[in-house]
């Protein structure tokens, strides 16, 4: 007879581990426990609790059960909680969501820079549910059973999870779900489409397709009337271009402490729709502008930060590595009616060769992505900078730009978590350094 190779079935090489503690929680918000095998990170499971688990990878397990749970447990109130892969922190109550954050910076600037802030002041929270102002969802379009679905991807996997509704977009983008998927549908376009942006600017909200090929006029008389009916910007982005669907659409526009700047539809903004501006607020206060003092931003996107320094009466040099956000920054301070010199630059090249890099700066204002801002802190350490504020959004790379700080005589005087992404595990902080 011959032999037909069978794999042995998934659950024998994967046998359950019963009544496991977790220990901790990582920088990711999932929860550690120490198996026989080795450390293993759990989502979805806090402190303190013991849990049935499988162990799926090398570092990684996934929940079964929940023996015995939490008092910072939560039923988490999104009916899409279990299959989304968004929002990872819901089954947390806020205030332990915050702690943790906090936890987190602090054991990261401890373990990896041997710091410790000489204050860490009380976490800035605003509305930790329709907050969020971006949001990027998955389209799929079915050409068999002719059905477009839209959503967010599950957690790591390229499924969709479909969405009527979201407990964390802001109200103007979560009311648009239903109408632009079934607007999205009729396209002869959403057989191409693999993604669509919904922003939320201060005119209206704005919705951003990604397209490789003009619009057939059908498909543009569908959106036209979907912005209509709905008071929609729709913004078209092709490979190296961003068109209005509408002649008549003027740029959007965000709000920033005392000014509204305008943007392209593809440009970054700060996610919370709140606390953007309170942490613009608190930069000002920590970097105690006096008149025509010389502040050098970097990272400064379309002047989110770098208007109101102006306008506090700072004399700023702001670096950007998008050239079009660059321009965009410019006349954002020229309609604001302040003085900025705006500079495109790569900061993760050396400064000798630029001219803003030779200028005297006494205070400096970095807001770099997630990769941090290693090459550019070895710059600041070198200058007589006495003051620097950094914004983070990734605190294992707050960490290693702090232990530079640290090389170079700065103390990290003052930290603070900002709750930008309630509900995720997603951490912003806020820190100043000082020179002894
Ligand atoms: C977190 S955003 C902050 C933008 C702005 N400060 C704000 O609050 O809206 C980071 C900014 O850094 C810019 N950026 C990222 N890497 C860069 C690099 N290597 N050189 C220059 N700019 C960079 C991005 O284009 C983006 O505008």
């Amino acid at each position: 007879m011959a032999q037909i190779y069978k794999p042995r079935p998934h659950q024998a090489k994967n046998k359950p581990l019963l009544a496991q503690t977790v220990v901790g929680l990582d920088h990711q918000g999932r929860g550690i426990i120490r198996t026989p095998k080795g450390v293993r990170f759990v989502a979805n499971t806090l402190p303190g609790e013991t849990v049935d688990v499988v162990v799926d990878g090398k570092y990684t397990a996934t929940l079964l059960k929940v023996t015995k749970p939490s008092a910072q447990r939560l039923k988490p109130p999104c009916d899409y909680y279990d299959s989304c892969g968004g929002c990872d922190f819901q089954h947390v109550d806020l205030a332990a969501q915050v702690a943790h954050k906090q936890q987190t910076v602090q054991e990261m600037l401890s373990k990896f820079a041997g710091i410790e802030a000489q204050a860490w002041l009380a976490p800035l929270q605003a509305d930790a549910w329709h907050y969020r102002r971006r949001a990027r969802l998955a389209v799929h379009y079915d050409r068999k059973r002719q059905q477009l679905t839209l959503g967010f991807r599950a957690a790591q996997s390229k499924r969709i999870v479909a969405i009527d509704s979201c407990l964390t977009l802001a109200q103007p983008l979560n009311k648009l779900l239903k109408p632009l998927r079934d607007a999205l549908a009729k396209l002869a376009l959403a057989k191409h489409l693999g993604h669509v942006e919904l922003i939320e600017f201060a005119q209206q909200p704005a919705v951003l397709l990604r397209v490789a090929t003009r619009l057939e006029d059908t498909d543009k008389s569908q959106l036209e009337a979907f912005a209509q009916a709905h008071n929609v910007a729709v913004w078209l982005a092709y490979e190296h271009t961003v068109e209005p669907l509408m002649a008549t659409q003027a740029l959007p526009q965000y709000g920033t402490v005392g000014a509204l700047l305008s943007c392209q539809p593809t440009d970054f903004i700060q996610s919370h729709r709140q606390l953007s501006q309170t942490m613009v607020a608190q930069a000002l206060a920590w970097l105690d502008i006096q008149a025509d003092e010389r502040v050098l931003e970097l990272f400064a996107g379309s002047g989110h930060f770098t208007i109101p320094l102006a306008q506090a009466g700072a004399k700023v040099t702001a670096i950007e590595g998008v050239t079009s956000m660059v321009e965009q920054l410019q006349q954002n301070a020229t309609v604001n009616g302040v003085e900025v010199d705006a500079f495109c630059a790569n900061l993760e090249q050396p400064w000798p060769q630029q001219s803003w890099g030779a200028t005297n700066y006494s205070k400096a204002l970095l807001d770099p992505a997630r990769a941090g801002a290693a090459n550019a802190v070895q710059e600041i350490v070198k200058r007589d900078i006495q003051r620097v504020v950094y914004v983070s959004c990734a605190p294992d790379t707050l960490a290693r730009d702090a232990a530079t700080h640290k090389a170079h005589g700065y103390v990290l005087k003052r930290a603070q978590v900002i709750d930008m992404f309630p509900q995720t595990h997603h951490i912003e902080v806020i820190t100043l350094f000082e020179r002894e």
